[in-house]
């Protein structure tokens, strides 16, 4: 039997189906100027100046390509770093340093992670900003994912307060287009600092 859902299940239902598709839309030459757009924005942070560890991910499913702004990441910074799903764990992710050469491999999901042992992951809390996937977005800080529950399950423990002047500045990175009227949060979802697109920089 298929488990019953929430109202409030349904509702993030719909939303994920109709920005996914949205995004899907998004012609190739926009993409690539968004993409461009995107890490001139993330640039530009002041925040970014100072930030020595920067967490990001590899794009699928029609997300805003990462990859000018990982390569800002490597000019910039060095390396950054990248989710690895934990085996272990079903919705947990480690996050992997990644230089530009370091191998990769396709996850369960067939997103590229990278092919190391995971004893060289870092502590979320050891992050300076932490670039989020979101799926769609609304303007009080709420995040809609793909629905897995990863990066929320992740970063549960820095809610506590002794992890108050430990947590990454959480930013989710997007089009314009998956900006969403209002996103109906749940308990544990992790709030966002803020949403860089390729036109604005929205703080919460
Ligand atoms: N680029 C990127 N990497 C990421 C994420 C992300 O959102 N974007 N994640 C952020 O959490 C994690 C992966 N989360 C994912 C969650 C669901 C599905 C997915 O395709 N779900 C299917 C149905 C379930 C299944 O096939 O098992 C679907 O929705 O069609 C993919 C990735 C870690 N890496
Ligand atoms: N702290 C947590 N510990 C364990 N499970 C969690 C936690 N947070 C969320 N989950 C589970 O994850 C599932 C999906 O949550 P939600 O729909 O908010 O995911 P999402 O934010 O869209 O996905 P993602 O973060 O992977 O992009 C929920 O069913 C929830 O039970």
């Amino acid at each position: 039997m298929r488990p019953q859902l929430t109202a409030i299940e349904q509702q993030k239902k719909l939303i994920r189906q109709q920005t996914r598709q949205l995004r899907t839309q998004i012609d190739q030459q926009s993409a690539a100027i968004a993409a461009r757009n995107l890490c001139i924005n993330i640039q530009a942070l002041t925040s970014y100046q100072s930030a020595k560890a920067i967490a990001c991910f590899l794009s699928f499913d029609g997300e805003i390509n990462t990859a000018p702004t990982i390569d800002a990441l490597l000019e910039d910074k060095g390396r950054c770093f990248l989710p690895k799903l934990k085996p272990s764990k079903p919705n947990r992710l480690w996050f992997m340093p990644y230089d530009g050469q370091t191998r990769l491999s396709v996850n369960r999901f067939g997103i590229p992670e990278v092919d190391k042992p995971v004893n060289l992951a870092i502590r979320v809390s050891s992050l300076d900003i932490l670039l989020m996937p979101l799926v769609a977005f609304d303007t009080k800080g709420n995040r809609l994912g793909m629905g897995g529950g990863f990066y929320d399950a992740t970063l549960a423990h820095l809610l506590s307060p002794e992890f108050a002047d430990k947590r990454p500045l959480c930013i989710g990175i997007a089009y314009d287009e998956q900006r969403v009227s209002a996103i109906p949060a749940q308990e544990w979802d992790y709030p966002l600092d803020g949403v860089v697109t390729p036109t604005k920089f929205y703080q919460f």
